[in-house]
């Protein structure tokens, strides 16, 4: 078990002006390199926007446990998600396209609040549109950073997203007869995404793994987002990109409330690691393969491993 310290994962401030488009493409791409993680401070107008959101997570998470289950979707981790046995402490709701899609997120808000709710429907949106532009943003300075930012606009163009909000309840006290409670919020996993943005209360709880296999508690620090490298970039860069697996533990008595956006290929696209990527050093190590069938062959398997079993080269 090697060292590693948490704040190690690097927290790039998003001022492009002072720090240089260069630089910071750089930086970048060594945190997705060496943890497959990082924190971003991302300039937020209107200013208290972060603070809304987490305002909005909390009146939405706050509705009667039968209006959240309205929210009902054919597609895998969208529908409301209550009272789940294996992670009783966290309860989510998924939205597929909802930022690209205005009218989705006012469907959602309509369908919770059917008297209206304007304001928190504007949060929902804006939130969710600037971490959209994060995401393609960072997406921007990957290809940058290898050297095929020619790539961009079919990435763009081949891109959907999907977010999910997320509330975690207070783990229960550890009770006296030494009864294991579980304090588990989310288990591990590696996102399916290319990419994912993170925005979360002041409640820590997000743990990464380590490349040398120890689970670290992740400081978020506040009003910072947080960049996840997914299954994706891992293989569209030939492995050099690390998908962190991650996973949230809880502790202490306030409840966490997090929101994520992930950009994803649309279902027919073809993840294939560019020319530019292979050499004697780096020979291929995912061959080229459908989104949409890897993402149907993890939804039925879940195995941790399905990346490396579905596209191995
Ligand atoms: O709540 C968090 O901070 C993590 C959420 C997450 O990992 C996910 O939704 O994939
Ligand atoms: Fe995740």
């Amino acid at each position: 078990m090697g060292e590693f310290h948490e704040d190690e994962i690097p927290c790039l401030n998003f001022d492009l002006e002072e720090e240089g488009w260069k630089g910071m493409v750089s930086k970048v791409r060594d945190a997705c390199e060496t943890y497959g993680c990082l924190f971003v401070m991302y300039d937020i107008t209107p200013k208290d926007l972060h603070e809304e959101m987490l305002v909005a997570l909390k009146n939405l998470f706050d509705l009667p446990e039968e209006t959240k289950q309205k929210h009902i979707s054919s597609k895998p981790y969208s529908s409301y998600q209550g009272k789940c046995p294996i992670v009783p402490l966290s309860e989510s709701f998924g939205l597929y396209d909802a930022a690209q899609l205005p009218d989705a997120t006012q469907a959602f808000t309509n369908l919770m609040w059917p008297q209206g709710n304007p304001v928190l429907c504007e949060t929902l949106r804006s939130m969710r549109l600037k971490m959209l532009e994060l995401n393609f943003l960072i997406l921007k300075m990957i290809l940058e950073s290898f050297g095929v930012e020619k790539q961009y606009d079919t990435l763009v163009e081949n891109m959907t997203s999907h977010s999910r909000l997320m509330k975690y309840r207070v783990p229960p006290p550890t009770p006296s007869n030494n009864e294991t409670v579980t304090d588990i919020g989310l288990l591990p996993h590696t996102d399916k995404s290319s990419l994912s943005i993170l925005l979360q209360n002041e409640v820590q709880g997000l743990q990464v793994l380590s490349k040398q296999g120890t689970w670290i508690q992740v400081k978020v620090p506040e009003g910072c987002f947080v960049a996840i490298v997914g299954d994706v970039l891992k293989a569209w860069s030939n492995g050099r990109l690390q998908a962190a697996r991650h996973r949230v533990v809880m502790s202490g008595e306030k409840e966490r409330y997090s929101c994520g956006l992930f950009t994803l290929p649309k279902e027919e696209t073809v993840i294939e690691v560019p020319n530019e990527l292979v050499d004697k050093d780096h020979p291929l190590l995912y061959k080229p393969f459908n989104y949409g069938e890897y993402f149907s062959y993890f939804v039925s398997n879940t195995r941790d491993d399905a990346l490396e079993i579905f596209a191995s080269a």
